[in-house]
């Protein structure tokens, strides 16, 4: 199949992205912006003054202990908690001069730009094929011809086509976790993200498909700016460009992957990344 089809959903090309897994300088651009960003389900409050910058075409990856805020962030950057009545937020938030927070904000556009991959794979109750083509048929006008040659794209670059070309039309459910979750980030990429979300999507995995993922989160950075809520040291120090350490709500420390595992300037980070807590 060829790129070109599809260039104008995604620019850059799995031929621009082979051999790319080397660790990369700071970003000098922006994904997204939090500044003084708290949140609040009813009175408790998980998330206190949060300000940070989550770079563009990096890995960011999100520890900390249990309870500490780390999917309430995610859920707030793509508006899942729209959903949740008690939830409510101050500060800001922005994905370049788009208003994540603000009520006008289309948030079906909102959550084509910023893709989100859970815990558990969810595919949909339908085909291989079907679970991809869903949102290309939402957001995009394009061909039948063109919508298969996008499935078979976003599938290759989630490295699951090998394994699935052959039973396109066979269904989601008869794929084993780790093919499941690697369709589900082919339908996350297929739409175009921006940014991808990742809440800890590795941790119903086995050791080979979180292997699998690890070299798939690195390699997709070239086109999409990434989050990863991992509660697995070796994954973020692995896998991740940056990592913010977040500790009762409160963002303790953001830094180089590197500074944060070897040289961390708060007590409390080290004791989390040496396993003394959490
Ligand atoms: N829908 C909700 N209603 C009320 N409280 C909630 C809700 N969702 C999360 N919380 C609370 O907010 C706090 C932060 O939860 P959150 O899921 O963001 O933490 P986390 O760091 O992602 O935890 P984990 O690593 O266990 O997934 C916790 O105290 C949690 O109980």
């Amino acid at each position: 199949m060829s790129d070109a089809a599809i260039k104008p959903q995604h620019d850059a090309t799995p031929a621009m992205i082979k051999g790319s897994s080397e660790p990369k300088g700071e970003s000098t651009e922006t994904a997204i912006t939090a500044k003084n960003f708290s949140a609040w389900y009813g009175d408790f409050q998980a998330l206190h003054d949060i300000t940070l910058e989550i770079p563009k075409n990096r890995v960011t990856a999100f520890i900390g202990p249990s309870g500490c805020g780390k999917s309430t962030f995610l859920r707030w950057i793509n508006r899942m908690n729209d959903t949740v009545a008690i939830a409510h937020a101050s500060g800001t938030l922005h994905m370049g001069d788009t208003d994540l927070l603000a009520a006008r904000t289309d948030v079906v556009d909102l959550r084509r730009k910023i893709g989100i991959v859970f815990q558990k794979p969810n595919p949909f109750p339908k085909t291989i094929f079907e679970n991809v083509a869903f949102g290309p048929r939402l957001h995009m006008r394009i061909s039948r011809r063109e919508l298969e040659e996008l499935v078979e794209w976003a599938l290759r670059k989630a490295a699951v086509w090998n394994e699935v070309k052959d039973r396109l039309n066979g269904p989601a459910f008869g794929l084993s976790g780790g093919q499941q979750q690697r369709l589900c980030i082919a339908r996350a990429i297929a739409t175009g993200p921006e940014v991808l979300l990742m809440d800890e999507p590795c941790s119903a995995l086995d050791p080979a498909s979180t292997l699998a993922i690890e070299d798939l989160i690195y390699e997709l950075r070239e086109q999409y700016s990434i989050v990863i809520v991992t509660h697995n040291m070796q994954q973020a120090s692995r896998c991740s460009d940056k990592t913010a350490f977040f500790f009762e709500g409160k963002l303790i420390e953001l830094g180089s992957t590197l500074q944060v595992f070897t040289k961390p300037t708060h007590k409390q980070t080290e004791d989390y990344v040496s396993g003394k807590f959490g």
